[in-house]
């Protein structure tokens, strides 16, 4: 019976610290299932009630009746400015300097191209080994491409990355906050170091837009990239965004040229002419399915004020780490996420030499994280709907699985293909 003691006044505290939050009420606006404990919106964000909706109106209205009208009626052409400019809204950029498109990907492989000729006779990319693969494969097909000794530079710790920046550097292209541990860096301190050494810079926000305050245009970036199907939660393979800082608008050139970038998509002209500003970064036809989905989903954000949303984030992540050092301790878990809440994004991470089988148990008990190879199991931490009250379960369950050692089971052994 002791043992239940702390937990039970822990959750009334928890619950407590519910009724008193100001972003309680935003809940309300997305579908989650009873009985689980999402803590998995730093890969795919949960379901916006108006996405829902929206998808419907799209799909039965707007293609179903309208047809092809919709283009100019539904305002469909318009979607990848209409939408980045709420995204643009959320990561500090200037007006009319990000464009919701393509996969972030793709928009690394544009951004990347752009910045890379801004830099003739550099051959550096610097990056970091613990790095999102994707970033630094695209960098390698990329190099392979251009064919002019381009080259990527890791850095093994976030802390030499600075000592890197020399003379032959072209770009340093980095994620804003680690997927795996949700170290986050300084991304103005940074970007200046860069740039005081004629570096471009490529910020990769996929784990940092609708997660953390992130300012764009007082930082200086040059380019920036980002997912829009976690924080941002705009569905499944949502598109992704790219920014581009005004003062590189009239010289950056990208290599995807395709008519949605053309300065006169409809005058179907022989030769390709850019479009001006961020819009030469399109490349085609916007999936307009996604893309409504996505721009519903970023209403939510009207009634949010960054610095709450900052403030439950940090209170939610202390509240795991608290919890789980309190509930867990001597259980196998070790901390892999900076404790200082001004180093660390959205997301708590801890590692155990058990993680996947760990995860799947808790997975089983409705506790949804993840798992990153080879030993992390990781716990992203959404504000708008995540309460305390998950939270505190989420030790609990967590405990329970370490504790019985539940995970041992043989059912939780196999890999997965996704995870
Ligand atoms: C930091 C980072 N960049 C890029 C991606 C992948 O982007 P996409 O699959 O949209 O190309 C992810 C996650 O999948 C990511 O975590
Ligand atoms: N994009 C994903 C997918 O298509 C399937 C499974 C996971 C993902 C992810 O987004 C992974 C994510 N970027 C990560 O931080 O690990």
């Amino acid at each position: 019976m002791d043992h239940l003691e702390p937990r039970s006044r822990s959750r009334d505290e928890a619950l407590a610290r519910d009724a008193a939050d100001p972003l309680r009420h935003l809940r309300e606006r997305f579908e989650l299932p009873d009985g689980v404990v999402y803590l998995d919106g730093n890969s795919l964000g949960a379901l916006p009630r108006a996405a829902k909706d929206r998808v419907a109106a799209t799909v039965s209205r707007e293609w179903g009746r309208g047809l092809i009208g919709s283009w100019n009626e539904a305002g469909w052409v318009d979607l990848p400015a209409r939408v980045g400019a709420k995204i643009g809204r959320l990561v500090g950029a200037e007006d009319g300097s990000l464009v919701a498109t393509d996969s972030t990907s793709v928009n690394l492989f544009k951004v990347l191209a752009a910045a890379l000729a801004l830099a003739p006779g550099r051959r550096g990319v610097v990056s970091e080994a613990s790095n999102f693969p994707t970033d630094l494969y695209m960098v390698e097909g990329l190099a392979a491409l251009a064919g002019q000794g381009h080259e990527l530079r890791l850095a093994q710790d976030p802390e030499h990355i600075e000592a890197m920046l020399d003379g032959d550097v072209a770009v340093l292209m980095l994620t804003h906050v680690n997927y795996r541990t949700g170290r986050m860096h300084d991304m103005a301190a940074l970007t200046k170091a860069a740039q005081e050494r004629g570096i471009l810079t490529v910020w990769d926000l996929a784990h940092s837009a609708g997660a953390v305050p992130v300012d764009l245009a007082d930082a200086r970036a040059d380019f920036a990239v980002g997912c829009g199907y976690k924080y941002l939660n705009g569905g499944p393979g949502a598109p992704a965004f790219l920014y581009v800082s005004p003062r590189h608008w009239a010289r950056a050139a990208q290599p995807l040229s395709g008519w949605f970038g053309h300065a006169a998509p409809f005058r179907f002209d022989v030769g390709y002419a850019p479009a001006e500003g961020v819009r030469r970064f399109l490349t085609g036809t916007p999936s307009v399915i996604g893309m409504s989905a996505l721009d519903a989903a970023l209403d939510v954000w009207d009634d949010v004020e960054m610095a709450r949303l900052r403030e439950k984030s940090v209170a939610l992540c202390e509240a795991f780490i608290e919890g789980v050092e309190a509930r867990c301790a001597g259980l196998g878990l070790t901390l892999a996420s900076p404790r200082e809440a001004h180093r660390r994004g959205s997301q708590v991470s801890f590692t155990h030499e058990a993680a996947y089988a760990v995860m799947q148990a808790l997975i089983e008990r409705g506790v949804v994280g993840d798992f990153r190879a080879p030993d992390i199991l990781r716990f992203g931490f959404t504000p708008l709907y995540t309460r305390f009250v998950d939270v505190a379960d989420a030790v609990e369950v967590l405990r329970d699985v370490l504790e019985s050692r539940a995970y041992e089971a043989e059912r939780f052994q196999a890999r997965r293909a996704v995870t």
